[in-house]
Parts: C-alpha cells; sequence; structure tokens
C-alpha cells in the first residue's frame, strides 16, 4: 500500500475503501500544491508522482487549483521561473487535462448522444405511452415497472463502477509488490555480478600457479629427453661392440663345424672298419661256440655230479643252523596300539644282538632295570617280512628233511597271532609266518621239482580247553582236502560235499585260512578277538631224489599257543574263565616240560596238558625249534612281561640234540615195504587167531585168556594190538596174572618213552637200549621163525651204519612210536570227521602212546577174546648178554607165540605210523 494511504489509514482510522484512501492521498498532495509546497519539490518527488498518476482521481477542478497555484507560486517566489521538471509535471497535468476535457467532451456528447436516443427512446415510448394511457391503466403499470427495472439496473451500473475502482486500487497494489520484486532482483543481479567477478579473480590466480607447474614440468621433461638421448647413444655403442663379438663367434663355430665334419667322415670310415672287425669277430665267435659246445658236454657229465654237490650244500647249510643252535627265542615287541599311551613304556632298550632291557615302574635306579638276551629281538617297527626273512632258513631245512616247531609265546594280546598268521591275509604283506612258510615251501618244492619230488600234507588242529579238534586237512599228493582218520587206508574222511580239489599255491592258502576261521576265538578285556586255543598247523613234508630215490621227510609245526593271561586283568569270568584256566594250565604244563629238558631231568612231564603231548616231539626230540616270544610294551603289561621272559629264558637255556635228518635209503624202503607186507601177513594172522579163540573158549565152556576190560578196544583197525600177557603167558609160561603183568609193562614202556624223550647225554644209552628193545621185538613178530629176520638183520648190515638204520626203523614206526607222527595220532585218536575227544585217553591211539592210562574196551563183550595190549611193548628185563636165549625162546615158542607176539608189533607200528597215508 502507498505510504501515504497507510498513514492516512492508521491516522483517520480504517477508510471505507482503498480508492477513497487514494483519494483522500491524492487530495492531500494537490493541496499540497495549493499550499505551494510544491515549489520546492524535488525532482525524484516529481517524476515518482508523475509515475504514479496521481492525477488520474483527482478532479479537474482541484488540478486546475493546483496548477494555478504553482505558478502563482513560482511568479511571486522565482520570478516568474519555472523549474524544468516542473514544467514537465504541468504539462503533464495540462495534458491530463486536456484529455479529460476531451475525453469528457466525448462522453458528453456520447452521453448527449445516448440521452438523445434515449430521448427520442423514451420520446417514442411516451408517445406509446400516451396511447398507451390511452389504453388500460394496466400498462401504465408495466410502464412503472419498467421503469423500476431501469432504476435497478442503474444501480447496479453504479457498483459495477465500485468494482472497477477497487479493481484499480488491486492493480495499483499489485504494482508495488511488483517493483518490491524488481528490486530485490536488481540486488540479487549485483550480488551475483560480485560473486562472478571473485570466482574470475580466483580462476585467473589458479591459471597463473598452473602455467608455473607446467613449465617446471617441461622442463624435467626436456632434461630426461636429453639423458635419454645420451643412453640410445651408449646402447648403439654396447650393441655394435657386441655384434662384433658374435661375428666372432659365427666364424669360430663355423670352423667347428668344419672339424666336426672331418671327424664323422673319419668316424664312418672307422664304423666301416669296425663292421669288417665285426665280421672277423663273428667267425672267431662261430668257431668258439663250437668249440663251447664241446666244453658244455664236458660241462653236462660234470652236471651228474650237481646232485651229490647240492646234497653237500644242504649238508653244510643245516650244520649252520645246528651251529647256531636247535632252539632259538626270538622276541618280538608289538607297537603301541591306537589309544595306548606311548610314553608309558616297559621297554628301555633294545639292543642289536639280541639284548633287551626292560624297567620297573616301581622302582628307582640299578634295581629297576633287567637285561636279558636272546637270538634275536624285534622292535615294534619290525614287518612281517623281516620276522620271516630271520626264520625262512629254519623253514627251507624242512625240505632237506628235518623236523622244525616254530611257536608263539606270550600274554594275551601281545601279537601271536599277529605274527603267525598276520592280520589280514587279504595283503601279501601282512601275512604272517603261517602263511609265509606254506607259500616258500610251496615254491621252493616246485623250484626243485627236477631234482627232488615232494609231497606235501597239511594238517591243522587246535587243543581248546584240553581237547584235540580237527580243523583242516590236506594233501596234495591226493590233491583234495578233507578231515584226517586214521581208520581210513589214505587217512583222509572226505565228505562229498567237502571235495575241493588242491591245485595251487594259493587254493591250499585259502583253506588253510578256514581253517584257522574254525579257530576258537572270545573276546577278553585285553583282546577283542582273544584266542582261546592253541593252534598247531602240521606241514609233512616227503621228498623223493629223482637220482637215488632216497625219500626225505621233514615236518614243521607252527603253533600259535593262546595267551597266557593274569585272570583278574583279563576279566574273564564264566566260559572264558574255564578256558583261561585251561590255557593257563597247559601253558605251565609247557614250562614244566621246558624246565625239565633244561636240568636234563630223567623225567619230562610231558603227558601233563595236550599241549606238551602235541608239542613233545618238537621239544624233546631232534627237531629244530625257534619260539617268537611276543611282548605288550606298556608299563601296565611288566609284570606280565617279566614272567614271559624268564620263560624264554629258561627256553634259550635248552640245549637239544643235534638235529637229526630224516632219510631213507633205497636200501631202506625196500626194507620198509617188505616191513609193510609184514605187518599185513600179521594182521590177517590176529584175526585167525582171534577167531581160534573164540572157538576154543565156547569148546571148553570157560571164558580163560579173556583180557582185563581195562585194555580193550572197539576199534576193528586197533584190534590188531597184540596181546603182551598171552605173549608172555607163552613165551614164558610164567604169568598167572597177565592184566597186572601189562600194567607193570605198560608203566615200564610210559618210563621208556619219557625218557627217550630226553635227549642230549642220556641218548646214547637209551638208543642202546632202545636198539635192543627194538631187535627183541622184532623177533616177536616174526611168524615163520628167523628167516625174515635175519634177511632184515643181513640187509641192515648193507646199508651204512646199523646205528643209524636202526633209528630210521624207530622213525618209521617199527620200534618206538615216531614222535613226529605223535601229533597226528593225537588228533587222530578219538577223532573222526571233525568230532573231538574228551581227552579222557579212552582212544586207542592215546592208549598207544600214552599206554599207562589205558581203559577198558569201549564194549569188551562183543570181542571177548582179544585182549589189549600196550602198543609199545616193555623194555625186556634182560640184559645185552641174555638178548640171545630171550630171542630163541621167543623163536622157540609155539606158533601161537609167533602169532601173539607178531600182533604185539603190529599193533605197535600200525598205531604209531598214521602218518604212512601219503605212501
Ligand atoms: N607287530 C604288530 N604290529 C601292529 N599291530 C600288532 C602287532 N602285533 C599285534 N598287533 C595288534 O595287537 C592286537 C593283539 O594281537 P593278537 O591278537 O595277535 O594278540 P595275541 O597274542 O594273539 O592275543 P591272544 O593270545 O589273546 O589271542 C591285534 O589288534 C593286532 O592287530
Amino acid at each position: 500500500m502507498n505510504p501515504h494511504l497507510e498513514v492516512y489509514a492508521r491516522e483517520n482510522g480504517q477508510p471505507n475503501n482503498l480508492s477513497e484512501a487514494r483519494n483522500v492521498v491524492v487530495v492531500e498532495e494537490v493541496s499540497l500544491w495549493k499550499l505551494g509546497g510544491y515549489a520546492n519539490l524535488p525532482a525524484a518527488k516529481i517524476s515518482e508522482m508523475m509515475k504514479r498518476q496521481n492525477f488520474e482521481n483527482s478532479s479537474i477542478q482541484s488540478l486546475f487549483s493546483a496548477v494555478n497555484k504553482v505558478l502563482d507560486d513560482s511568479i511571486e517566489r522565482k520570478n516568474g521561473e519555472i523549474p524544468h521538471c516542473m514544467a514537465f509535471l504541468l504539462k503533464k497535468v495540462v495534458q491530463e487535462i486536456e484529455e479529460r476535457v476531451s475525453t469528457q467532451a466525448e462522453s458528453f456528447r456520447k452521453q448527449n448522444n445516448f440521452c438523445k436516443v434515449l430521448e427520442e427512446k423514451y420520446q417514442s415510448k411516451i408517445k406509446v405511452l400516451e396511447t398507451l394511457t390511452i389504453g388500460t391503466s394496466e400498462e401504465n403499470e408495466v410502464v412503472m415497472n419498467q421503469l423500476q427495472q431501469m432504476k435497478i439496473e442503474k444501480t447496479e451500473i453504479e457498483e459495477k463502477k465500485k468494482v472497477e475502482e477497487q479493481d484499480v486500487v488491486r492493480l495499483m497494489k499489485e504494482k508495488d509488490h511488483s517493483d518490491r520484486q524488481i528490486s530485490a532482483l536488481k540486488q540479487e543481479l549485483e550480488m551475483a555480478k560480485s560473486t562472478y567477478e571473485k570466482q574470475c579473480m580466483q580462476l585467473e590466480t589458479h591459471a597463473k600457479e598452473t602455467n608455473l607447474e607446467l613449465e617446471k614440468k617441461l622442463m624435467e621433461l626436456e632434461d630426461l629427453l636429453t639423458d635419454s638421448r645420451n643412453r640410445v647413444k651408449e646402447l648403439e655403442v654396447f650393441s655394435e661392440s657386441k655384434m662384433l663379438r658374435w661375428r666372432k663367434k659365427e666364424l669360430s663355430y663355423k670352423r667347428i663345424l668344419d672339424s666336426q665334419f672331418r671327424s664323422l667322415q673319419e668316424l664312418r670310415m672307422a664304423s666301416k672298419f669296425i663292421k669288417r672287425e665285426v665280421l672277423k669277430t663273428q667267425r672267431a665267435y662261430s668257431e668258439e661256440f663250437n668249440h663251447m659246445g664241446m666244453k658244455l658236454k664236458e660241462l653236462m657229465d660234470a652236471a651228474k655230479n650237481y646232485h651229490t654237490v647240492l646234497a653237500e650244500n644242504r649238508k653244510l647249510y643245516n650244520e649252520v643252523q645246528d651251529l647256531k643252535g636247535n632252539i632259538r627265542v626270538y622276541c618280538r615287541i608289538r607297537p603301541f596300539l591306537p589309544g595306548q599311551n606311548q610314553n608309558r613304556t616297559a621297554i628301555e632298550y633294545i639292543g642289536e644282538n639280541g639284548e633287551l632291557d626292560v624297567v620297573n615302574p616301581l622302582k628307582q635306579g640299578k634295581d629297576s632295570h633287567r637285561l636279558f638276551k636272546f637270538s634275536k629281538v624285534f622292535s615294534p617297527a619290525a614287518t612281517q617280512e623281516e620276522v620271516f626273512l630271520d626264520t625262512q632258513p629254519l623253514i627251507r631245512s624242512v625240505l632237506d628233511g628235518y623236523n622244525v616247531c616254530i611257536f608263539a609265546y606270550g600274554q594275551t594280546g601281545s601279537g601271536k597271532t599277529y605274527t603267525m598268521t598276520g592280520p589280514n591275509i587279504s595283503s601279501k604283506e601282512d601275512w604272517g609266518v603261517n602263511y609265509r612258510a606254506l607259500n616258500d615251501l610251496f615254491h621252493l618244492s616246485q623250484s626243485r621239482k627236477n631234482t627232488i619230488a615232494y609231497e606235501v600234507s597239511v594238517q591243522m588242529v587246535e587243543i581248546y580247553n584240553e581237547r584235540v579238534r580237527d580243523l583242516l586237512s590236506f594233501d596234495t599228493s591226493q590233491k583234495r582236502l578233507g578231515i584226517w582218520n586214521t581208520s581210513l587206508p589214505n587217512g583222509f574222511a572226505v565228505p562229498d560235499a567237502s571235495i575241493h580239489p588242491v591245485t595251487s599255491t594259493a587254493d591250499v592258502l585259502e583253506l588253510m585260512n578256514i581253517g584257522l576261521m574254525n579257530r576258537a576265538v572270545g573276546a577278553t578285556a585285553l583282546n577283542e578277538r582273544s584266542s582261546r586255543s592253541h593252534s598247531v598247523l602240521t606241514v609233512h613234508i616227503r621228498g623223493v631224489d629223482l637220482e637215488t630215490d632216497a625219500v626225505l621227510r621233514g615236518s614243521l609245526h607252527l603253533v600259535d599257543l593262546a595267551g597266557s593271561e593274569r585272570v583278574d586283568r583279563s576279566e574273564a569270568t564264566g566260559d572264558r574263565l574255564r578256558e583261561a584256566q585251561h590255557i593257563n594250565k597247559s601253558l605251565s604244563a609247557l614250562g614244566d616240560v621246558i624246565f625239565a629238558l633244561a636240568q636234563k631231568s630223567p623225567h619230562v612231564p610231558y603227558r601233563n596238558s595236550k599241549l606238551t603231548q602235541v608239542l613233545q616231539s618238537s621239544l624233546g626230540g631232534q627237531a629244530k625249534t625257534l619260539m617268537f616270544v611276543q611282548l605288550n610294551p606298556d608299563v601296565e603289561s611288566y609284570f606280565e612281561t617279566i614272567s614271559t621272559l624268564k620263560f624264554a629264558e629258561r627256553v634259550s637255556g635248552v640245549e637239544l640234540g643235534a638235529a637229526r635228518r630224516n632219510k631213507e635209503g633205497r636200501g631202506l624202503r625196500e626194507l620198509m615195504d617188505q616191513v609193510a607186507s609184514l605187518k599185513d601177513t600179521m594182521a590177517k594172522k590176529d584175526e585167525e587167531i582171534g577167531r581160534l579163540q573164540l572157538l576154543k573158549s565156547s569148546v571148553n565152556g570157560e571164558r580163560r585168556n579173556m583180557s582185563s576190560p581195562r585194555y580193550g578196544s572197539s576199534s576193528p583197525r586197533r584190534h590188531s594190538v597184540g596181546a603182551p600177557q598171552q605173549s608172555q603167558t607163552l613165551s614164558g609160561g610164567k604169568s598167572s596174572r597177565p592184566a597186572e603183568k601189562t600194567i607193570s609193562d605198560m608203566d615200564n614202556s610210559s618210563d621208556y618213552s619219557d625218557r627217550h624223550s630226553e635227549g642230549g647225554s642220556q641218548h646214547s644209552t637209551d638208543e642202546f637200549r632202545h636198539k635192543e628193545f627194538f631187535r627183541q621185538s622184532r623177533l616177536a613178530v616174526v611168524d615163520g621163525g628167523p628167516s625174515l629176520i635175519e634177511n632184515i638183520e643181513s640187509r641192515l648190515a648193507l646199508v651204512d651204519g646199523s646205528q643209524n638204520i636202526v633209528e630210521d626203523i624207530e622213525l618209521l614206526g617199527i620200534g618206538d612210536g615216531d614222535p613226529e607222527e605223535r601229533l597226528s595220532d593225537i588228533s587222530d585218536g578219538g577223532l573222526s570227521m571233525g568230532t573231538e575227544t574228551d581227552g579222557s585217553m579212552n582212544s586207542i591211539v592215546e592208549f598207544t602212546l600214552f599206554p599207562e592210562t589205558a581203559k577198558p574196551p569201549i564194549d569188551s563183550a562183543k570181542k571177548p577174546t582179544v585182549p589189549a595190549m600196550p602198543a609199545k611193548l616193555p623194555r625186556p628185563p634182560q640184559k645185552q648178554g641174555q638178548k640171545g636165549s630171550s630171542r630163541l625162546s621167543l623163536i622157540k615158542g609155539s606158533s601161537k607165540v609167533s602169532s601173539s607176539s607178531k600182533k604185539t608189533n603190529v599193533g605197535s607200528s600200525s598205531m604209531s605210523r598214521p602218518g604212512k597215508k601219503w605212501q
């Protein structure tokens, strides 16, 4: 709002409307003029007044008076001088007045015209009205209404005019507002301008600085360029010198190539020369070849002596083995198992030469250590192959006719089965001694087949709770598998379903695995798969020397003993406890036997357990024995370790006699054949005697000569055993108590058997007695008088060394039972088709081996006239000098005497030789 208007409004209260206020201001300004106040108005004020068009709303009268006033004023005060701007204002006012006058004149004219038109209109209307007045009064009313209407329209026009005035005021306000905006914009423009100038200044400064920097950089680049140029020059010089060098080299290579080309030509010439030489040499070679052929012929002649040399070699090899000792003890320490504390070991030191230092965890200082010495100690790192390599020579000597026994001893869980069998047969590396030994023997026998024809038979038994149980047996000559049974002619009982052809080593190993799986195992606190039985794998070898026809026999016992255990540690109860008791009992019996052997005791208690019976031949005879002592390295097993090592020490102290080779000469074999046919004849005679005796007893109605039921037997084969009491009675005619006599005989026989197995110093005297006994027994055998005996004796005299022959005959079972075959006897006795023995010794075979424990026959009533007798004859009471008379008395006896005597020997030999089945 115009400030004047505002002031006016403030001082005089609110005006009715703006136009009124504006008029007031204009009047005020005009009145200022009248007062002469405008004479001194500044030009700005005047131009503002002109701009504002303040005259528009002033009345013409007031404008005139204002003009007059100004003029009067200027005339009075300034001598008629009017400032230029005032004059301009006055001019403007005059123009305004003129315009208004003309406008008013115009509007007057228009109004006049309008009025004239209206007048005419009204005149016409009046006329109409007059005419109408003449008409009805109603028409008058219409006219009156129209008049009224016109008045209203007039009022409306006036109101419109007012509104327009208000619009003028509003437009003026808007104009003010626009002016203010224009000035604000101008200010902004000014500010923008100054900012722009400042920025221009800044940019200029920056541009100057950048310029300076660029100049500096340019300088630096110029320096670099100069450096590079210098370097390029240097490189050019260097490359030129190199070029020169390469050229020189090229020349020298050319020279070398030339010289090599020359050498090549020389070589070509040389090769031609060599070719000629080769042809010459070829000619010389063919001549030499012919010469060699002649030499080869000579060699072939010499090769005939090869067998002799080979035999000598084997002899020497075995002599070396003998020198090493026939009983060897190898100690093997198993590694810690997963979960065991590796830091707590009782093994302090393992020496290279078999020393072993064991430390007691409960003691301190020197006392805590204990040293042992064995043939060899294998550390936990030793592989199955390393262990076998040290065992192999011993095993191989079986093929040369030696008896070998290898057994593993140690507390439960110490690795016996690992060493003997191995943890996993599918991997060759894991194979234990058993598999490797069999494999080796088969391969070796194959490689020697051009010189020696071998037959191999394998038997596997286990001793479980003092019972001997067949696991498996097979024979390469029969090429089949079966269960060993002496009641059959070839020794095998072969149920149809179990016939397996044995064609290769692999078959054999597979079958062996079946046998091992049959073994009794159980879980104990110390071993998840603890072997609860002693397993004995026996390999019998029979080899015929193709050159000399000599027969070699060897046997190998591989024994995996059940683990010794402290029942409190293994936490065994029930069946396990019973097993443990049997195991411990048999192992302590083994200890007793070994101790007796070590002490060279006259009595060796082999009979205290099945185990020692089985191993009798290997421990006390002429076998080579190797014991693996297995140790568990942890501290908790210290006491078991010490007792195991002490046991091993005792074993290593045992001296066996020199190992003896089982070899039959050609002559000897013939003898054996004769003996075999003799046995058959004797068996027939036995049957005849039995029949006669039956007849006799039925005729006389008395049952004289009936045997004591204690010595009977139910086995037909075993019936062929002779009756010593009868033969004694008949020959000597002395005994009225045959049964008692028999018992005492059996006791003697038993003593003899024990002494015989002592070996060492006792051996020679026993041997002599044995020989005498054998001779006398043999005399009793012969049915037809001395002729056959003499025949045999005369043949014996022909064979080199009667002592050896006697031994050989013993081995064949004519005299004392073949110790190596007793294992078969034990396992066979009372067993058929895999059934078990009860260990009660009532089988005839056991009776044969251990006569003092013989029991009555199972069904004596059925066989009343066949008295049982011990297989081993009692040692004759006669002295050496009495030999002739004894012999004479036997020969001179009646035919019955001869028959019964013959029976005796037949029984003895037949029972002690089940191993003859491969002959
Ligand atoms: N040299 C070894 N290397 C690795 N592991 C071994 C070795 N010796 C034994 N073992 C492991 O120790 C554990 C017991 O071994 P093993 O069954 O052969 O003992 P054992 O003396 O035959 O026991 P038991 O008398 O109770 O039958 C098995 O798990 C076996 O694999």
